[in-house]
């Protein structure tokens, strides 16, 4: 599966839930799969026929979607086609049925218009599984129902045996419901995904409608232009698009547009362009939607409040789906909040009506929010999020705190004199002083607080209500439509003790509003997350960076493809920062896939050398690498209490995505970290306060109840917890010093009884030695035991905690399992040492064995050759695809 995963697509690890997924397919169990827009979805179908060398059929709800992902795939080497009513070369759907194809796209119509005689000959000739992509359409409560969906079930009777998987990056768990019951999915394999984006920045700005809004917001976009990036950006109305893309035009800006009333020709182009960065802008309303496929969307910006928080996430996940730091801007106005009526058209009657309204206050709460907003955004959708994310405008932004108690003193008794009854306009205009007619009549001018209000403008007072809503002082209900606000238990209780200090964070309408104007000014503008700032990519590499995007451009044009289906952004960048300066070098970034070797290696490396001799950067260059692999860094980071960004990173990836401890350690990083420092790092978080799935923590690292109850007894032999190693000798070989530094981390903080309890921890009968459980990771993790005393090395690739062994019980190893070695064994001399002498085929053959083999291996192993002819030939077998590398190994495709 790696070797497919490298040969087609480039990259050498699955991401989180991607391998599970693809191996369920090939067992030729159906899946359900719910992951963020982004997360690689469309791998767990690509690669399964890959390896079954079987079709994939994947039906697909646009067209445009289709040829886009046909086209990139096509680049990948991959065998791809669509049948659906725009294409044209009927021999296609002849050759799908024999088989030619590895991924076959269809419409669901086409699907189920296809003659039962096509199913039966695809089935002859293989086919390895049926994908349904946004399978939330087949859901009338999702958000694009399409009725078309409903019938894909029929199916299932000529495709006997064939896994179904329906894959979504939004369902509710009705919507899922109805997903699994529609297509009638036999016990699936469901894998739900964490909604978090930690790439994209979000970022909320209110604005005055003014022309002079527009060119601050024409200059933001034409500086992301500048570095190469795309961006979106979606209005709530067709003139506000015309409005825009007018303004960018004006300026110079290449922006193409997109809404219902063009016709489908128009749309077609404007999409395509934008897909092939003909032009980088596309200023567009929610129709340009669904069915994006572009990977490296720099920025979306959302002109005017969206209509609900959950097509917020779908659009503004547009952005940044190739995993670099990408930023999400929403602009609102006031006035936006008065579309409710508007929205609520659409509602047949009071429930409808009632739940539209919901979705509206919950895109408005996210616009006002003082607080963390992907924590907000994440909780909408039902994942609790302990810290805040240090990526947002509200984490990075400077505090501006200060005692709000009179205002909000006032504006509460306001809100509770006037019964409750009404919606914020109320009680702001009483306070302001208004003399409406409605005001008069219900004699709202005689209260005492009538006119005590002036000192702030309305929009002012407006933002106190939503931060006293925020903060449950005041709370919001609807009622047949209506939004009424009332004073809660919490705004009562504040208003009887009278006078007690309320300090709270000023939201940034608040202080653009006492700054007298709009806050669009502020600066920042939109990017405060450049991505070369980011990455810590000097001025030159960036120039490089920006030469080899118009080297990309320029083959694609050639060809007729887009840009990012030769190759990603992230691959570019590191071309301009390592600067390889052979095809071998080259084939070993991430993202080169053996296609790209075989058509573009040459161009590239022909035009690093030439550019880097201009800009006067040397070749080869992997002392940078470590540094833009690091996660994308939020500015100002408020992580918890005293938890530094490396350590609260690796808890996040083990907590919240759970990712193994060696994938962590090998994160974003050429040199990969030892796992036994994730392990601490989890750890240190764990201390800080962090949560932690202790039951998974033991699980990988083997810390068992049994050995867990041996440790305990040998520290009540010794009496006492101060040495190691007179702990370590009253234990069986098997456990580990790691396993003892854990169990004395796990102890202090209570989690040894909170998750075994009292049993075998407490001081039942030590287990025998070969009762206990080896230990997985602390083999490699230790390379010297606290005392000094040499443990074991690993000398393979893998180490895996799973496929790891201690070696010191004798037990042989079986043939598949990975070759380790002990450093005391190779002290005594027992390596066996041979006379080899290297050829490629025996340096295949041996990085074959031993699941990958590391170039001082080798060349130990080849004693008979000299290094540099070893070496050589390692380099020209990476050059023919024949062995790639990873964390320093070099491994067999
Ligand atoms: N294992 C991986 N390693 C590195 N990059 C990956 C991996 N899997 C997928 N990607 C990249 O991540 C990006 C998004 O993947 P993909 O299009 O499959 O996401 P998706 O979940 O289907 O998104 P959407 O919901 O928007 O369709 C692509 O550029 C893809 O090449």
């Amino acid at each position: 599966m790696e070797a497919a995963l490298k040969r087609y697509f480039g990259y050498t690890g699955f991401r989180p839930y991607q391998r599970e997924i693809v191996d369920t397919i090939l067992q030729g169990r159906d899946c359900l799969v719910v992951m963020a827009t982004g997360s690689g979805k469309s791998m767990c179908y690509q690669i399964p026929p890959l390896v079954a060398k079987k079709t994939a059929v994947v039906v697909s709800p646009l067209l445009s979607l289709m040829q886009d992902q046909v086209m990139s795939l096509k680049q990948h080497g991959v065998r791809s086609e669509y049948l659906g009513s725009t294409q044209m070369n009927s021999s296609v759907s002849g050759e799908a049925e024999k088989g030619m194809y590895d991924v076959l796209y269809m419409t669901p119509e086409k699907a189920i218009a296809l003659p039962s005689r096509f199913w039966s000959n695809l089935q002859a000739s293989g086919i390895c599984l049926f994908a349904i992509d946004e399978a939330h359409c087949i859901s009338e409560w999702g958000h694009d129902f399409r009725p078309e969906y409903k019938q894909l079930h029929l199916l299932r009777e000529h495709l006997l045996g064939v896994p179904f998987v329906a894959l979504t990056a939004t369902a509710t768990e009705r919507v899922r419901g109805d997903i699994a019951n529609s297509l009638n999915l036999s016990n699936p394999h469901v894998a739900i995904g964490s909604f978090d984006r930690p790439n994209l920045f979000y970022g909320v700005k209110s604005y005055n409608r003014s022309m002079s809004f527009i060119s601050e917001l024409v200059k933001d976009v034409s500086k992301n232009c500048t570095v190469g990036g795309s961006t979106i950006i979606y209005c709530t109305t067709i003139r506000d698009t015309e409005q825009v893309h007018e303004a960018m035009i004006t300026a110079g800006i290449k922006a193409n547009i997109y809404h219902g009333k063009m016709g489908s020709k128009a749309r077609e182009e404007s999409h395509r362009s934008f897909v092939r960065d003909e032009v980088l802008v596309m200023v567009a309303t929610i129709a340009f939607g669904m069915g994006i496929d572009k990977p490296d969307v720099r920025c979306v910006i959302h002109y005017g409040c969206p209509k609900s928080l959950e097509s917020y996430y779908q659009e503004s996940g547009r952005c940044g789906r190739d995993g670099l730091p990408s930023v999400c801007w929403l602009y609102y106005q006031r006035s936006d909040f008065a579309k409710a009526d508007f929205y609520c058209s659409e509602a047949t009657n009071a429930t409808q009506r009632n739940a539209i309204m919901d979705s509206f206050m919950a895109a408005q709460k996210y616009c006002l929010l003082a607080t963390c907003r992907r924590k907000s955004l994440l909780q909408y959708f039902g994942e609790e999020r302990y810290t805040d994310c240090g990526n947002c405008d509200n984490c990075t932004g400077t505090k501006n705190e200060r005692d709000l108690s009179k205002e909000s003193f006032l504006l509460l008794s306001c809100v509770k004199s006037c019964g409750g009854r009404w919606g914020l306009n109320m009680p702001v205009d009483v306070l302001r002083g208004s003399r409406v007619k409605k005001i008069l009549e219900k004699n709202y001018d005689k209260l005492p607080m009538h006119a005590m209000g002036k000192d702030y403008p309305p929009n002012w007072w407006k933002a106190l209500g939503s931060l006293l809503m925020a903060h449950g002082y005041l709370k919001e209900t609807v009622s047949d439509g209506f939004r009424l606000v009332s004073v809660s238990p919490k705004g009562v209780k504040f208003l009887s003790d009278g006078g007690t200090p309320l300090v709270l964070q000023l939201t940034e309408e608040m202080i653009g509003q006492e700054e007298q104007g709009s806050s669009q000014n502020k600066e920042g503008g939109l990017n405060p997350l450049t991505t070369a700032e980011s990455e810590k990519i000097s001025e030159e590499e960036l120039k490089l960076y920006q030469m080899l995007l118009n080297v990309r451009m320029k083959l694609a044009q050639d060809i007729g493809t887009a840009p990012y289906a030769i190759c990603g952004d992230q691959t570019l960048r590191h071309f301009a920062k390592i600067r390889p300066s052979t095809g071998a070098r080259l084939a070993n970034i991430d993202g080169v896939n053996q296609h790209f070797i075989s058509r573009y290696s040459g161009t590239f490396v022909q035009n690093i050398a030439q550019f880097s001799k201009q800009l006067n950067l040397s070749l080869d260059d992997s002392a940078g690498v470590e540094d833009m692999m690091s996660v994308p860094k939020p500015v100002n980071n408020s992580l918890p209490r005293n938890l530094g960004d490396a350590k609260f990173t690796s808890w996040e990836l083990w907590q919240k995505q759970e990712y193994s401890f060696k994938k962590i350690a090998h994160f974003r990083r050429a040199v990969p970290i030892k796992e036994q420092t994730v392990i601490s790092y989890i750890l240190d978080a764990a201390r800080d306060g962090c949560e932690m799935n202790w039951n998974r923590f033991f699980e990988e690292t083997g810390l068992t109840p049994e050995i867990a109850s041996q440790i305990r007894l040998a520290i009540a032999k010794v009496g006492s917890r101060e040495r190691l190693k007179p702990i370590k000798e009253e234990l069986p070989e098997n456990v580990t010093y790691e396993m003892i530094k854990i169990f004395f981390a796990a102890d202090d903080l209570g989690a040894l009884e909170k998750t075994f309890g009292n049993g075998p921890t407490d001081g039942s009968p030590a287990q025998t030695a070969e009762s206990a459980k080896p230990c997985s990771h602390g083999s490699e993790a230790l390379e010297k035991g606290d005392q000094g005393d040499p443990v074991i090395i690993s000398g393979t690739c893998d180490s895996s905690p799973s496929t790891k062994r201690s070696q010191t019980d004798g037990t042989p190893l079986s043939a598949d399992e990975p070759v380790m070695k002990l450093q005391k064994i190779e002290e005594q001399g027992t390596e066996p040492t041979t006379t080899n002498v290297a050829t490629e085929d025996a340096i295949l053959e041996l990085a074959a064995s031993r699941n990958g083999v590391s170039l001082e291996d080798a060349v130990k192993h080849f004693s008979g050759s000299k290094r540099e002819s070893v070496v050589e030939m390692l380099e020209s077998l990476r050059c023919s695809f024949a062995v790639y590398m990873k964390n320093g190994c070099y491994l067999v495709l």
